[in-house]
């Protein structure tokens, strides 16, 4: 069975000296079972980086473009010679506030997968959706904008976010997350992708609603936010996750 996955999504959070207090205060942790790492703000990749090493960082976005002049861009060239791991992408903050389309996060990912860096890419519906019995249809189309006809060369991870459940205090219901997980791994099976390819929930995950969440057939990690600038808690969720790794 291949490990659980738990990545902390940072934001835009913190201080030089915040970012290093927080990787050194999760630095240690080692559970047998479990991958994991975090992705801080651009600034302070180099900083967890130097705490935790290269296997232990990712990015939150990545330029859709080559580098030639895009100014404010960072390109998956530059991500891939600072040497981390995982990328970010499609995150339902950047499709909103960005207006990254689902055409832009596919540039993303073949960008990213072009430098040999991990692609999370991340889906999920607004409440508005789920709401007019859309969730299942807007994540298979985001999934197959992302995905189809791609030969990947390195892992690629998928994140299923409900917009609802992000920095809301909400978290999906075993049901709800157990089910949209199962049409997500079918959907990837379908565009060719390996079946191993693991799965992410994210939306309010914290030490007390983890353990529940891992232990879902086919959920396989989780991408954590708010949770994840918390020490305490980041390790708290990891335990959990080794904890139904062990069931
Ligand atoms: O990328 C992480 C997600 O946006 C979840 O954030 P949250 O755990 O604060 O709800």
């Amino acid at each position: 069975m291949p490990n659980a996955l738990v990545v902390g999504n940072w934001k835009m959070w913190g201080s030089r000296e915040q970012a290093k207090t927080l990787a050194s205060s999760v630095a240690g942790s080692s559970q047998s079972g479990v991958d994991w790492g975090v992705c801080p703000p651009f600034p302070y990749l180099q900083v967890a980086i130097d705490q935790l090493g290269c296997d232990r960082v990712g990015a939150q976005t990545v330029s859709a473009d080559q580098s030639v002049p895009h100014t404010g861009d960072v390109s998956a060239e530059m991500l891939a010679d600072l040497g981390v791991r995982w990328v970010i992408v499609g995150h339902s903050e950047r499709r909103a506030e960005r207006h990254e389309t689902n055409e832009l996060v596919r540039a993303q990912v073949e960008r990213a997968l072009s430098q040999g860096l991990v692609p999370i890419v991340c889906v999920g519906e607004t409440l508005e959706q789920r709401n007019a019995g859309q969730a299942e249809s807007v994540v298979v189309e985001q999934l197959d904008a992302a995905l189809q006809g791609l030969v990947p060369t390195t892992d690629l991870v998928v994140a299923y976010e409900p917009v609802w459940a992000i920095g809301t205090g909400v978290v999906a219901t075993p049901e709800q997350a157990q089910a949209m997980h199962a049409v997500v791994r079918q959907r990837v099976k379908d565009l060719g992708l390996s079946d191993r390819t693991p799965l992410l929930y994210g939306g309010s995950v914290k030490p007390d609603n983890a353990e529940g969440l891992f232990a879902l057939a086919d959920v396989d990690g989780a991408l954590v936010g708010g949770a994840s600038l918390d020490a305490q808690a980041f390790l708290a969720i990891i335990d959990a996750a080794a904890a139904a790794k062990a069931e």
